[in-house]
């Protein structure tokens, strides 16, 4: 339904993206990860139409997304997009802001889906309090209704639960990812946080050195990470005769040529983080209990499941 074809772009001398192609079907759940500066947040401006191309094309079906030069509105009513900063009306109350872009010519259905969509974000208690008066977390959720409101065809979405404190977050991921997928509403998420993928994202693109690194399942990707970095977003691992292994990979033996120094101990909830040295490079290991600091000990590597 989105195509992406060859897509290059820079902010006037600084180029951010090279070469991007990718598609999006209908419904589909797609995370864009990538270190910092890595252009997430530039590339979901640029399939917005927020900017214009380099080179390449976007497409919507058969229509073609362009940039200010040749579309004086920025937008498009199929597509929505939140971004991180949430330009809200802040003198106005969440119910109105979320209801801005519903029709007035049916004022039950509006107040009717007003209502659906407070209960999504998990704000009915705030429905008449002004923006104004709302925490960051609070705002972004208004600012994911109101994008909601029209159920549009795919949503952009930068971050979207970054300001969400850790007791709503995982509910609310799950309300809206679930809402998304039973209205067959595609979605594009730029994130660093794991949890908004695993267990969510249909696929996953990497994007590295302004270029696409990546572009598979989450799960393909956990499980075969090419780089480094892609392993870096999943878990803590360690490069073991030039192979990633994650620290869940690693289990303390009686004996193995893999003889380690522990360093630290990070409690995690159910498992302790080991920290070790081995060779002169750290190791990371999880184990059901903290180790003693300089505690020499073995471990091996659990195949891959
Ligand atoms: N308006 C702009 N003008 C010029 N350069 C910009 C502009 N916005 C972003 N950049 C640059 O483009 C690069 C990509 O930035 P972008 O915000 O897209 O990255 P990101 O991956 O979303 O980062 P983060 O994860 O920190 O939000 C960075 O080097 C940034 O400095």
């Amino acid at each position: 339904m989105l195509q992406v074809k060859n897509l290059s772009f820079s902010y006037k001398e600084t180029p951010v993206l090279n070469n991007i192609s990718f598609s999006v079907k209908p419904g589909e759940h797609l995370s864009i990860i990538g270190e910092s500066g890595s252009g997430k947040s530039t590339l979901l401006k640029v399939l917005y139409g927020k900017y214009d191309l380099n080179e390449g094309n976007i497409y919507r079906k058969e229509t073609e997304i362009l940039g200010p030069k040749f579309n004086l509105v920025v937008g498009y009513d199929f597509m929505k997009y939140v971004a991180q900063e949430f330009d809200l009306m802040p003198f106005t109350s969440v119910a109105e802001n979320i209801g801005k872009h519903l029709s007035n010519f049916y004022p039950e259905e509006k107040q009717e889906r007003t209502k659906e969509l407070l209960e999504i974000v998990e704000l009915t208690p705030f429905a008449n309090t002004k923006v104004k008066l709302l925490s960051g977390g609070q705002k972004q959720r208004v600012a994911l209704a109101r994008a909601l409101a029209n159920t549009p065809e795919i949503l952009l979405l930068d971050e979207p639960f970054s300001h969400i404190d850790n007791f709503k977050k995982q509910s609310l991921r799950r309300n809206v990812f679930r809402y998304l997928k039973e209205k067959n509403i595609a979605c594009i998420v730029a994130t660093h946080d794991k949890e908004d993928v695993l267990g969510f994202a249909d696929s996953m693109i990497v994007l590295n050195n302004k270029k696409l690194l990546a572009h598979d399942k989450p799960e393909s990707l956990y499980r075969n990470p090419k780089t480094p970095l892609i392993a870096a977003f999943f878990e803590e691992f360690s490069i073991i005769s030039n192979e990633i292994v994650y620290a869940s990979r690693l289990q303390v033996v009686e004996n193995s040529d893999l003889e380690v120094t522990v360093k630290n101990s990070y409690f995690k909830g159910s498992y302790y983080l080991i920290e070790a040295v081995w060779n002169n490079e750290n190791v990371y290991f999880e184990h059901r209990e903290a180790i003693n600091r300089n505690t020499k000990t073995c471990l091996s590597v659990v195949d891959k499941k």
